[in-house]
């Protein structure tokens, strides 16, 4: 019998557990380095279509594909053994149908060995996530500020500042609740109406730039690390600067290059030891 010691990975239902207890600790991965380091420290690795912008320099998340999402998700799922994964499903691959968004989740499914996915929208997704949770998908929500709606919400803004604003918030965390989402993102969304949603429903909150009434936060961790630069919404905290140090790297590599000082005879092949 194999004595190896197997730690059985978080699991949705202990996520959902976990409401009312300790906050629930999320990042981003999108890659297998990255996905090794954060393994051990978080509850939820999250492939977010965030990577459009972060890895792969788009100006919003609208141009990421399903396979995109596949290829970085099979990364993070491979490099990964405690941690819960849940992979982002990109712009227009759910929104068109209940139909169309199981044959896309399951794929996703499939072929990354993720966890869950998660969906972004409210009321008008309730109907999908009951779909998908019917069949054996668990869903992940994402209210308040939608990245995906980047275009119909005219930039990247703050949500519930308007009292017509703050009961939508609200009426949508009771929807994807009552759907049967796991837990929910919230996003970008005024402190009075995310302390309200966070007690009024039963799932856990994750908050970003939604205040520590949520039962959890996360980050993209380039911009924990200071590797994305491009802009730095408010609700980012930078707990190092990564980028000297690989420039410094960098440019010492290339110092060495030029004066021929390195590669040295211990990187060499069949090079006279002197
Ligand atoms: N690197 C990165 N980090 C993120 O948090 C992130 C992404 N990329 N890509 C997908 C979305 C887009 N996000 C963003 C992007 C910009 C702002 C921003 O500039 N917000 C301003 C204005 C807020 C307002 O006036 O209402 C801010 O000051 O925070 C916020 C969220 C969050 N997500
Ligand atoms: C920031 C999180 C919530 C996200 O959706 C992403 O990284 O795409
Ligand atoms: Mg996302």
């Amino acid at each position: 019998m194999s004595t190896e010691v197997r730690i059985k990975r978080i699991t949705t239902r202990d996520i959902r557990a976990r409401k009312g207890a300790e906050p629930l600790v999320v990042l981003t991965a999108y890659t297998a380095p990255i996905a090794r380091l954060l393994d051990p420290i978080c509850d939820i690795l999250l492939v977010g279509d965030s990577l459009g912008m972060v890895v792969y320099g788009m100006e919003t998340t609208l141009g990421v594909t399903l396979d995109m999402m596949i290829n970085h998700g099979a990364a993070v799922v491979r490099s990964s053994s405690k941690a819960c994964v849940v992979v982002d499903m990109p712009f227009g691959s759910y929104q068109e149908s209940r139909e169309q968004a199981f044959r896309n989740c399951a794929r996703v499914m499939a072929e990354t060995g993720c966890a869950a996915v998660k969906l972004e929208g409210g009321r008008e997704l309730a109907e999908t996530i009951r779909f998908l949770v019917d069949r054996g998908i668990p869903v992940l929500a994402h209210i308040g500020l939608k990245p995906q709606a980047v275009h119909a919400a005219g930039g990247f803004r703050a949500q519930g500042r308007l009292e017509a604003e703050a009961e939508a918030i609200r009426d949508d965390a009771r929807a994807i609740t009552e759907a049967g989402a796991f837990a929910v993102v919230v996003e970008g969304t005024v402190e009075p109406v995310s302390r309200a949603l966070s007690a009024e429903i039963s799932i856990p909150t994750i908050g970003i730039g939604a205040s520590p009434a949520c039962d959890g936060q996360v980050l993209v961790i380039d911009d924990l690390v200071g590797l994305f630069d491009d802009f730095t919404p408010k609700f980012v905290k930078r707990y190092a600067d990564l980028r000297p140090l690989i420039t410094e790297a960098a440019q010492r590599y290339a110092a060495e290059v030029k004066a021929r000082s390195f590669p040295g005879p211990e990187h060499c092949f069949g090079m006279p030891k002197k």
